[in-house]
């Protein structure tokens, strides 16, 4: 393993101790606030929905399970979260906690989750959360991050599953809807993340991690960043002509795929050198990876409107 050989093992402080906030930040709670709210989606645009009740276990399921499996990345990626800044201040790199109780952590609840859910709905929705979970936690952390510089096209399916996981939990069964909803943000996931490791490239240099930049360098990432977003657009409206949504996502859809494709081409015009690193501090770059976030909550909050408000 890349990260293995370059960094020694954080060591554990006892006198620092682990506190609440800490517990939580291992579960990457900004990052599974979106990823909740594509589970909700996916539960609210179903043709049936749960109780009150039943759907906020269902969101705390999809919640925990995700975090967990964040907890899980994070106890194996210790040795290069130390190496990376951006990494470096969290509870295990900083010693703040012992690396053995972050993975207890991340297991038990990984199992409580779809457990619960289970119990709570059903056996499907359940098993699509597990599958998530292990796909995140061991097919993307443990074997694809340090492997491939695909790794977050095959693994980036890990964080599409909730819309299917919500929309199981509500029917028991699979639409044709929620895999469209998988296929956008599998789609959305590969723009979403070279964003960031354009401006993050030499931390994921130095710590060996193989992603797109560091291999084929910025100017092979910033055409890929253009041509997913190109397919994401597209891909972005098979529910329109399915008829399976209104003129108000159709709308939105359109919008918010042309504001993604204008922050993508100004990521590939930006200013660079012969070897194409940019001269303005990845200004483009840092302007998508925001703009990512708000168009996939756009996105989906359009889907909802449009399908609950206006069925
Ligand atoms: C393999 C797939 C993905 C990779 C490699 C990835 C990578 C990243 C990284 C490295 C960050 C910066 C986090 C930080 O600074 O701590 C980030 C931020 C974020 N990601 Fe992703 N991401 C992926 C998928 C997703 C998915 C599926 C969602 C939600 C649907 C998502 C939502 C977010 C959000 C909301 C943030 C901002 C967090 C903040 O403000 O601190 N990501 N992502
Ligand atoms: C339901 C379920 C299990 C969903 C999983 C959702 C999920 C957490 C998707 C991946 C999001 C993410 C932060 C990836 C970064 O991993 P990284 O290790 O490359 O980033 P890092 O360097 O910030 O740790």
């Amino acid at each position: 393993m890349i990260g293995e050989t370059v960094g020694a093992a954080p060591r554990f402080d006892a006198e620092q101790g682990a506190t609440l906030r800490d517990w939580l930040a291992l579960l990457k709670p900004r990052v599974i606030s979106l990823v909740v709210f594509t589970g909700v989606a996916g539960m609210a645009v179903a043709p049936q929905w749960p109780s009150v009740p039943l759907g906020l276990i269902d969101m705390l399921c999809i919640c925990v399970g995700a975090g967990a499996a964040g907890a899980i990345n994070m106890w194996y990626d210790r040795d290069i979260d130390a190496i990376m800044k951006r990494t470096s201040v969290r509870p295990i790199p900083d010693s703040r906690m012992e690396a053995d109780g972050a993975l207890i952590y991340g297991v038990v609840l990984s199992v409580v989750s779809v457990a619960l859910l289970w119990l709570a709905s059903n056996a499907l929705a359940a098993g699509i959360l597990a599958f998530s979970i292990v796909f995140y936690a061991v097919i993307y952390t443990m074997w694809l991050k340090r492997s491939t510089p695909q790794n977050i096209v095959i693994g980036g399916a890990a964080g599409a599953f909730p819309p299917m996981i919500g929309w199981a939990a509500a029917t028991g069964s699979m639409g044709v809807l929620p895999v469209v909803m998988f296929a956008i943000v599998f789609l959305w996931t590969p723009p979403h993340f070279w964003s960031l490791s354009l401006y993050a490239c030499k931390d994921y240099t130095k710590a060996g991690i193989p992603m797109l930049p560091v291999v084929k360098g910025a100017r092979h990432t910033r055409w890929n960043i253009v041509a997913y977003t190109v397919v994401l657009m597209a891909v972005s409206l098979i529910p329109s002509f399915l008829h399976l949504c209104g003129a108000i996502y159709t709308v939105g859809a359109t919008v918010l795929g042309l504001g993604f494709l204008w922050f993508a081409l100004r990521v590939l015009m930006d200013r660079q050198d012969e070897s194409g690193v940019s001269l303005t501090g990845d200004k483009p770059a840092r302007q998508a990876f925001r703009y990512s976030l708000a168009y996939l909550f756009f996105l989906f909050s359009a889907l909802l409107v449009d399908r609950v408000l206006f069925p």
